[in-house]
């Protein structure tokens, strides 16, 4: 298999954000990632693919702190992040409203829903299109009405870096667009953005990159670039 991976070193000249060195992550004697450097610059859009089991997931928790690598470095340099997890699992009793999950999502809080972030959690609960839902408990609500409200915990601080993990595979194709559409536009803004996903098909921007991994990582490109290393049909994705 020819080798595509070549992403030890930054292309741009902004500054770093992400700096993944060597990392190696073994849950007993299985091998989930190893042999993992890249270096993600400001302002970069990164959608990280792979087959099911293949890491993704634990590299998005390594980038979050949520996981420790065994072995590496990772480092993030002066930024915020606001993380959209895959697996949200409300439990119907869970007695917490929409509003409190999104309140939770900013960085100071007091024992009462303050004015001006009761403003923000509206406008946002607008731009997501779930205004109605605001009061009600968060596990009542259908599996892409919850990621719509997870999406908004994860926006509301403004992050510098906004970390999504699988965004859309709960939501219907009209909000999937609206919710990409969307994203593009924070990105155009000066957000970098990591998606984990597993559908490329509609993505043609030539700026965004694609990082392909399977324990380790096989490919780190362009999108068109991309685009031919799945044509000549040596991965499954
Ligand atoms: N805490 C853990 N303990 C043991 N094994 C784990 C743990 N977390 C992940 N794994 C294993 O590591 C491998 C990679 O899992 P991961 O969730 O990162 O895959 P993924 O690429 O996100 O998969 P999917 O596309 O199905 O979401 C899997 O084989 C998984 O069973």
């Amino acid at each position: 298999m020819q080798t595509y991976y070549d992403k030890t070193s930054t292309t741009s000249n902004k500054p770093w954000v992400i700096k993944v060195e060597d990392v190696a992550v073994t849950f007993g004697d299985y091998n989930a990632l190893k042999n993992i450097s890249f270096t993600l610059d400001q302002g970069e859009y990164l959608y990280i693919v792979g087959p099911n089991g293949s890491g993704k997931t634990t590299l998005i928790r390594l980038l979050t702190g949520l996981q420790n690598p065994t072995t590496g470095v990772y480092k993030i340099e002066n930024a915020s992040v606001g993380y959209l997890p895959q697996k949200l699992n409300s439990k119907k009793a869970f007695p917490i409203t929409v509003e409190e999950v999104i309140y939770s999502g900013l960085k100071k809080q007091k024992f009462v829903i303050e004015k001006e972030a009761q403003g923000k959690i509206n406008t946002w609960l607008e731009k997501m299109q779930i205004a109605h839902l605001m009061n009600k408990p968060i596990g009542v609500l259908s599996g892409g009405q919850q990621q719509r409200v997870f999406l908004i915990r994860a926006l509301i601080s403004e992050p510098e870096v906004l970390i999504l993990d699988e965004p859309t595979s709960a939501l219907d194709p009209k909000f999937r667009n609206y919710f990409n559409h969307f994203i593009d536009e924070l990105h155009k803004q000066g957000t970098t953005i990591i998606y984990v996903t597993h559908d490329l098909h509609d993505v043609n921007q030539p700026e965004k990159k694609v990082m392909f991994i399977d324990q380790e990582i096989k490919f780190y490109g362009s999108i068109s670039e991309y685009h031919n290393f799945i044509k000549e049909g040596e991965i499954h994705v």
